[in-house]
């Protein structure tokens, strides 16, 4: 069975929105994300109904915090049965070992992947951070520390899946929000990428939210994207 490539953002403030759309969806054809929001709200319950329901669910919590913390955090998430979890990067080796070790510990094996850069910022924001290396260069650091703590992957944008994929092997796993059909709203992301361009750059997996979930039609909106990337 080939590996879906869309990850659709369930970006809802209530279980029975997502379950709505994901009881539309086929997990044939994409796999779940649950985010801060959704999750504030809804809990392990829901990403417990997801699954249930056969979906390979990302849980995007972008965890960030003292080691200790962390590690739970990631052993607790790892324990819902979800595909993949997520801690921030710049938290730094020490608590992204320690997450490793927490995954390890729940006798589960999802995919642990660290955030780099939000899609979100420029290189005007990243300043602000005082950070001065050029966004890609940032990027590739906070990635290659993912990958030397034992991560499986990292959240960045596409525009910086070919550095990455150059540096960091075929294997690592680039996972890409910041992804706009040609015509669609850019919303608050400002590193963004086409879904075939993605692909085509090295990505391995595209995280898609308002793009679906805004339409009058998800799934049809969904079923585009998909069309738009097979090859
Ligand atoms: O750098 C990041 C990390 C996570 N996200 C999350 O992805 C989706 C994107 O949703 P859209 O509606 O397609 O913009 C959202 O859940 C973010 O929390 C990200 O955008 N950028």
């Amino acid at each position: 069975m080939t590996d879906p490539k869309i990850i659709v953002a369930l970006d809802y403030a209530d279980a029975s929105s997502a379950l709505a759309l994901a009881k539309q969806l086929d997990p044939k054809l994409c796999k779940l994300k649950i985010g801060k929001e959704l999750f504030t709200a809804a809990g392990p319950q829901l990403v417990e109904q997801l699954v249930g329901l056969g979906f390979p669910v990302f849980l995007d919590l972008k965890f960030h915090d003292i080691p200790n913390t962390v590690a739970k955090a990631c052993e607790a998430a790892s324990k819902l049965g979800v595909w993949m979890l997520n801690v921030h990067a710049s938290g730094g080796s020490k608590m992204m070992e320690a997450a490793r070790e927490g995954v390890a510990r729940s006798g589960h094996s999802p995919l642990l992947i660290a955030v780099t850069v939000l899609t979100s910022m420029d290189q005007a924001g990243l300043q602000q951070l005082g950070v001065n290396t050029p966004i890609e260069q940032h990027v590739l650091h906070l990635a290659t520390l993912a990958q030397q703590s034992g991560l499986d992957g990292v959240v960045c944008s596409a525009q910086e899946a070919p550095l990455l994929r150059q540096n960091l092997g075929s294997e690592f796993c680039l996972v890409t929000p910041g992804i706009r059909p040609a015509d669609a709203s850019l919303d608050d992301q400002s590193r963004v990428v086409t879904p075939p361009q993605a692909l085509a750059m090295g990505s391995s997996y595209l995280v898609i939210g308002r793009p679906i979930t805004k339409a009058s039609d998800p799934l049809a909106a969904l079923t585009l994207i998909h069309q738009s990337i097979q090859q």
